[in-house]
């Protein structure tokens, strides 16, 4: 793609993933562990669509993320890039050539850019890396920086010099002067003054809308995810327990999990008061459904294919009534 052509994948799947299971083992020989990070994921992403990946710490997020960015090696499952099985075809992980297509951003803007360098050394760099740099090299980052809302003269600037918020966009800006067409971006406005977030949001969704990437949005923001996303996914621990359209989802959770994280959201307009027994209760529901001997993906609404993982209603009988 170019920073300056409208989409040209259409509704095309950009990412697919089916299956996905990540193990971690850590301590040492006689301390061993084994943590299940990732099970059994499934996840479509659509060229130009935004979908947040929400849940607690720890629930997997950034696991899923690495895995498709192909900085982890899943233990099985299937990864389709634009239709082809990567973990088949392109056995080394990570290539230059797979970068081309996908980008991680990540969400500490000050770790990624070299302090030694002004701002134009590290986006040609990135242009010239992924064979992206023409005769017009000048004009192609003058183009980069203006994409993410900038002003030319920050091309001279070294990082130290740029706020939180101008940071995140060059590291924004370096990732398009790679022209990729799908961006896993990992909590990208977590380290900024919640003055600048907004900013980047906007930036995201304008690559979504005027480029056609397909954005995965991880984020422990609820706020953000039905702001910015097409689509929310809410995780817990390694599993992905509800999914659907951002506004349908956080209006209408189903599941005890999803309840719990919308009831923890700051909301001046709830009437009733979001007590620690109420919170208890849901952890306690949380538990009963995931250990349920039979859970389901369940259709919540056809209409707009809101799913919820859910107990077999065979198998609720007799429990949290
Ligand atoms: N390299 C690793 N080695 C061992 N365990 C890991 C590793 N990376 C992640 N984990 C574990 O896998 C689980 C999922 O971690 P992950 O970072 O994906 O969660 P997360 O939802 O992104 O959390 P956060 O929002 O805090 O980043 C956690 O229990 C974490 O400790």
């Amino acid at each position: 793609m170019s920073t300056t052509t409208a989409p040209t994948r259409g509704s095309t799947t950009a990412v697919r993933v089916r299956g996905l299971n990540k193990t971690f083992t850590t301590g040492g020989l006689l301390a061993r562990k084994r943590l299940q990070a990732l099970k059994g994921i499934d996840l479509d992403i659509a060229a130009g669509e935004i979908v947040a990946l929400v849940g607690e710490s720890g629930s997997g997020k950034s696991t899923l993320a690495r895995c498709i960015a192909r900085l982890e090696q899943p233990d099985s499952g299937t990864l389709e890039i634009f239709g082809e099985d990567v973990l088949r075809t392109q056995r080394r992980s990570a290539t230059r050539a797979y970068r081309r297509t996908v980008q991680m951003v990540f969400q500490d803007p000050f770790g990624s850019l070299n302090p030694t360098h002004r701002v134009e050394h590290v986006l040609e760099r990135s242009l010239r890396v992924h064979g992206r740099a023409g005769a017009d090299v000048r004009s192609r980052l003058v183009e980069l920086v203006e994409t993410v809302d900038l002003d030319p003269a920050v091309l001279s600037a070294f990082p130290h010099e740029l706020s939180g918020g101008q940071r995140q966009r060059i590291a924004i800006a370096r990732v398009l002067a790679v022209e990729p067409e799908i961006i896993l971006a990992d909590e990208p406005t977590s380290m900024l003054d919640v003055s600048v977030r907004i900013g980047v949001l906007n930036l995201l969704a304008k690559l979504r809308d005027e480029h056609g990437i397909a954005i995965l949005y991880v984020t422990h923001d609820l706020a953000s995810a039905r702001y910015l996303a097409d689509r929310t996914i809410v995780m817990h621990a390694g599993a992905m327990v509800e999914g659907g359209p951002s506004l349908r989802l956080l209006d209408d959770p189903q599941h005890p999990y999803t309840r719990l994280l919308v009831g923890a959201v700051p909301d001046p307009e709830r009437t009733a008061p979001f007590d620690p027994e109420a919170r208890a209760g849901l952890r306690r529901e949380i538990t009963d459904w995931t250990s349920a001997p039979r859970l389901q993906r369940t259709i919540v609404d056809p209409t707009s294919g809101h799913w919820v993982f859910a107990p077999h209603p065979t198998t609720t009988q007799g429990q949290n009534a």
